[in-house]
């Protein structure tokens, strides 16, 4: 995956750029700085013209530079990277005042014209406007496309899916004499494919290409664009844009996705429309049923097809990566939570989700997996009117970014926060991710709060009961647990740096 480039990709030409506009937008916005002097702003580092506090930034993975500097001036700390005031909320206190209550103020995603952009101008759902047509995406999402009963509707695909993990693992392993398996690219494609069929069905046409652009889509949603830090500035919005990458993108993506909708809208016709293989199917039922208030045109269906596919993927392969690198790296976990799954399903061939229910140590290493490692570091927000959080001024317009990592390893919330420890999340201790804990909020909080935690732990849960029931795992010869290599990424998530390769041993034989 390519790593995050923003801010570092392109300083140089930035700063330059930046140094060149200080005169001009001095003189064109500088007025809007008056209002700024009289309000009670967090404290937060120093500041240079122009850039702000951008120079504190250029070093270190942003969620760990910015817990730093949050020790350092308070869990409210004022950020301003040239144009752009952020607050960084780096406590569950304030992440309680800010969504508790006011939260409709703060449901507004971050928008810039680079954004926007790649976002198909809101057409979606995840970068659409706190508005009427957000409103319509998610009561779809909620009560039909990521709704319980769908989630229960593609148990299939995920078995048949993990016992496909399963045979990968074991013919790699085969193949290689018996020896390392690249784990990762394994779970990469055990959750490409289950989303693929719950989303496009099974006969998805041109995979490869779509595979291939979909990828690119990530890679440029990564790419500095200087119009996002200084979305005011005419003269940033003349300059030359690249070589105009991200329009082709758009129209391959759409070339593609009309393709899939085509065939889809043939078979529906072929068929009396009645079957709900997939996702597409829903969303066409929907647009023809044609009840609601906004029309669900299919530049729409493709918009939000596209985010959901996005928002699946790399998050949910990333928090399984992790899992398995966590558990190989805590031998006694991993003991604990192998008897556990061998226990439950001892005597079955193969898994069914029904068998899972009672593996609480098993969703209790899911858990500490996700707030050891957020694949989503961050959920930023922009403040829609001028508000007062622990005493400070928030003003309209600026970013509130939950720094969700840092919280979630505040030791004031957590013994040994440092620790893979899932038996913190047994017993009495209920706290859970579904946003009502805001010391743990790995899908977010509020109206905006993930609505795909259920296709995502389904997921999850599945994938890793496979991999512990069916093998014992050996780290590389010559690799001890505690010397493993858990260095992260901050790319569109917070991924291993490290491919993870691992022995396999079966244990139960497919
Ligand atoms: C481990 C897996 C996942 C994690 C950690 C995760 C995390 C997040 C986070 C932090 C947000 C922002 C929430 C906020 O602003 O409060 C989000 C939004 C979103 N996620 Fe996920 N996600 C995961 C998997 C999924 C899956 C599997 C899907 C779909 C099948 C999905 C669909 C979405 C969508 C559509 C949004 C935007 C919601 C809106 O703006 O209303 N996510 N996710």
């Amino acid at each position: 995956m390519d790593q995050f480039t923003f801010p570092y990709f392109g300083f140089g030409l930035c700063f330059f750029l930046a140094l060149l506009l200080y005169a001009v937008l001095r003189a064109v916005c500088g007025s809007g700085t008056k209002h700024r002097r009289r309000l009670r702003l967090p404290p937060g580092p120093w500041q240079l013209p122009v850039i702000g506090s951008l120079h504190h930034l250029l070093w270190g993975l942003p969620h760990r530079t910015i817990r730093d500097l949050s020790l350092r001036h308070g869990p409210l700390m004022l950020l301003r990277v040239c144009e752009r005031v952020a607050i960084v909320v780096s406590s569950a206190e304030a992440v309680r005042e800010i969504y508790k209550g006011n939260e409709a103020l703060f449901s507004e995603r971050l928008s810039s014209p680079g954004i926007d952009e790649l976002s198909r101008h809101g057409q979606g759902i995840i970068f659409a406007p706190y508005g009427d047509h957000w409103r319509l995406l998610r009561r779809i999402l909620m009560t039909e496309l990521l709704s319980a009963r769908r989630i229960e509707a593609f148990q299939r695909i995920r078995e048949e899916e993990a016992a496909r993990l399963v045979s990968s693992v074991q013919a790699k392993s085969s193949s290689s004499g018996g020896g390392l398996v690249n784990v990762g690219e394994l779970l990469d494609e055990f959750m490409t494919d289950s989303a693929v069929r719950a989303i496009f069905g099974d006969r998805l046409p041109d995979r490869a290409a779509f595979m291939k652009i979909v990828k690119q889509g990530v890679s440029l949603a990564s790419l500095f664009d200087l119009r996002d830090l200084f979305p005011s500035s005419w003269l940033v919005r003349l300059l030359p844009r690249g070589s105009g990458k991200a329009e082709r993108h758009r129209q391959e993506m759409f070339k593609l996705m009309d393709n899939i909708l085509k065939t889809h809208q043939e078979r529906r016709a072929s068929t009396d429309g009645d079957d709900e293989h997939d996702l597409v199917d829903v969303l066409l039922r929907i647009q023809k049923e044609g009840d609601i208030r906004v029309s669900l045109t299919d530049g729409i269906i493709r918009a939000v097809l596209i985010d959901i596919f996005g928002a699946a993927l790399d998050t949910t392969s990333t928090t399984l990566q992790w899992a398995m690198a966590e558990l190989v790296a805590n031998p006694i976990v991993m003991h604990k939570v192998k008897l556990e799954t061998r226990r439950v399903l001892a005597g079955q061939a193969t898994i069914q989700e029904s068998m899972l229910k009672d593996m609480h140590y098993l969703r209790a290493t899911i858990k500490e997996t996700l707030r050891l490692h957020p694949p989503a570091p961050f959920f930023p927000r922009l403040c829609l009117q001028d508000y007062k959080i622990h005493g400070y001024d928030v003003p309209r317009g600026a970013i509130v970014l939950t720094n969700i990592w840092a919280i979630s390893r505040d030791p004031k919330y957590w013994d040994e926060p440092e620790m893979f420890r899932p038996g913190r999340f047994e017993g009495n201790n209920d706290v859970d991710f579904r946003g009502m804990d805001f010391e743990f909020t790995p899908f977010g909080v509020g109206r905006r709060i993930c609505p795909g935690i259920g296709f995502a732990h389904a997921s999850i849960e599945i994938a890793l009961a496979s991999l512990l029931y069916h093998f014992d795992w050996d780290l590389p010869k010559g690799v001890e647990p505690g010397k493993m290599d858990m260095t992260e990424v901050f790319g569109v998530t917070l991924s291993r740096k490290a491919n993870l390769f691992l022995h396999p041993i079966p244990y139960v034989p497919v």
